[in-house]
C-alpha cells in the first residue's frame, strides 16, 4: 500500500524539457525553472516527462536523468513531483516506475499504451496494474488523454472499484473535454479519496464546478499566477471574477489555437514569458515561426501576461 500521502491538489505544471540548440537536454536551467514556478507563478507541484515534457520523444536514459534533476532541484521547494512513466513497452514503464520510487518522486502517472492498444477497460487496467506494482510505495495516477493516445475507454468506467485492482491508485489526470465522463468520475468518488485533476486548461472553471480537485496543464508554466487568481475567486464563491479570469485565459488560448498550438509553441511562449531558454522541441516537432512568436508576444502583452520589462533573453530579438 502507498503510504497515506498528502493529496495532490491545486495547480500542477506539466513541465517542459529544456533543450539546447543542438537538441540535447539542458539540465542547467532546471533549478532556475523550479524557482520561477514557485516564486513567479505560485505553482508548487509538477508533472514531469508528460506530453509537454516530450516524455515519449526522450530515451529511457534521458527520462531517468530528467526525472532525477527535477526531484533534486525541487527538494524543499516543491510540494509534489509526479513522474510520467508511460511507455509502449511494459518493461520500460516498470523500469521508470522503479526509478521514480528510488529517486524519491511523490507519484507516478501512466498513459494508455497507444500503438498496440488495449481493447477494453480490463485489459487497460491490467497493464496499469503491472506498472503500478513496480513501484508499490508510490501513489499511482492514470493519465487519460484519449485525443492523443486514441484509447477512448471512458475514465468513469475505469474508476469503478479500481483500488481493488491497483491498491496504489490515487487519482487521474483527465485531459478530455467530456464533462459527463469527468462528472461521473467525481460522482463515483464520493469519499473524496482520489485526486481528480483536470487537464484542459481553457475549460478548468467548468471542471471546478463539476468537482475537480486540481489541475495539471501546460499553461500553468506561464499562466499559473492568473489561473491561481481564478482558483481563489472560485474558492470564495466569486463566480463572476472567476469567469472573468477564465475568459481572459481563453482569449489567449483561443488566439494561439487559431495559429496552431502545441508543445513547440508552449516551449517558445515559456521562453518568452519566463526568460528561461527552453530551446527547440525535438523532431518531429519543429520550432514555431517568427510570425507565430510575434503574434503571441503581442497578445500576451495586450492581455497583461507579459510586460515589456519582463523580456530578458527570451525576447524576440534572439529568435531565429
Ligand atoms: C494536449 C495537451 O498537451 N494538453 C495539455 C495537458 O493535458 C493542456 O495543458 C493543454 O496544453 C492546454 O489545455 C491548452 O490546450
Ligand atoms: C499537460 C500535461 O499534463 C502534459 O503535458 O502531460
Amino acid at each position: 500500500m502507498a503510504s497515506p500521502k498528502k493529496k495532490l491538489q491545486g495547480l500542477v505544471a506539466a513541465t517542459i524539457t529544456p533543450m539546447t540548440e543542438h537538441g540535447e537536454i539542458n539540465f542547467s536551467v532546471i533549478g532556475r525553472y523550479v524557482d520561477y514556478l514557485v516564486e513567479e507563478q505560485g505553482v508548487k507541484s509538477i508533472f514531469v516527462n508528460g506530453t509537454t515534457g516530450e516524455g515519449l520523444s526522450l530515451s529511457i536514459s534521458e527520462r531517468r536523468q530528467v526525472a532525477e534533476e527535477w526531484v533534486t532541484q525541487g527538494r524543499n521547494k516543491l510540494d509534489q513531483v509526479v513522474i510520467h512513466v508511460g511507455a509502449l513497452s511494459l518493461k520500460e514503464s516498470q523500469e521508470l516506475a522503479r526509478h521514480a520510487a528510488e529517486i524519491g518522486a511523490d507519484g507516478i502517472a501512466v498513459i494508455a499504451p497507444f500503438f498496440l492498444k488495449p481493447g477494453n477497460k480490463d485489459v487497460l487496467i491490467n497493464f496499469l496494474k503491472e506498472v503500478a506494482a513496480a513501484a508499490p510505495a508510490l501513489p499511482f495516477y492514470y493519465y487519460h488523454i484519449p485525443a492523443l493516445t486514441g484509447v477512448k475507454i471512458r475514465a468513469e468506467e475505469l474508476l469503478d472499484r479500481i483500488q481493488e485492482k491497483i491498491p496504489t491508485f490515487q487519482g487521474l489526470k483527465f485531459s478530455d473535454t467530456d464533462l459527463l465522463d469527468f462528472g461521473q468520475c467525481v460522482d463515483q468518488n464520493r469519499q473524496r479519496q482520489f485526486a481528480l485533476l483536470f487537464g484542459v486548461d481553457e475549460q478548468l472553471l467548468s471542471a471546478l464546478v463539476m468537482g475537480a480537485t486540481g489541475a495539471v496543464g501546460s499553461t500553468y508554466n506561464y499562466l499559473g499566477k492568473k489561473t491561481n487568481q481564478m482558483l481563489e475567486a472560485f474558492e470564495r464563491k466569486d463566480f463572476s471574477s472567476a469567469l472573468n479570469h477564465q475568459f481572459c485565459i481563453q482569449r489567449f488560448i483561443n488566439f494561439v489555437f487559431k495559429l496552431g498550438f502545441g508543445v513547440s509553441q508552449t516551449k517558445a511562449i515559456m521562453t518568452l514569458v519566463s526568460g528561461i531558454p527552453m530551446g527547440p522541441p525535438r523532431p518531429p516537432l519543429q520550432k514555431p515561426s517568427r510570425e507565430f512568436m510575434a503574434a503571441a508576444e503581442a497578445k500576451l502583452k495586450s492581455l497583461d501576461f507579459l510586460s515589456s520589462t519582463d523580456l530578458k533573453d527570451g525576447s524576440l530579438d534572439s529568435w531565429s
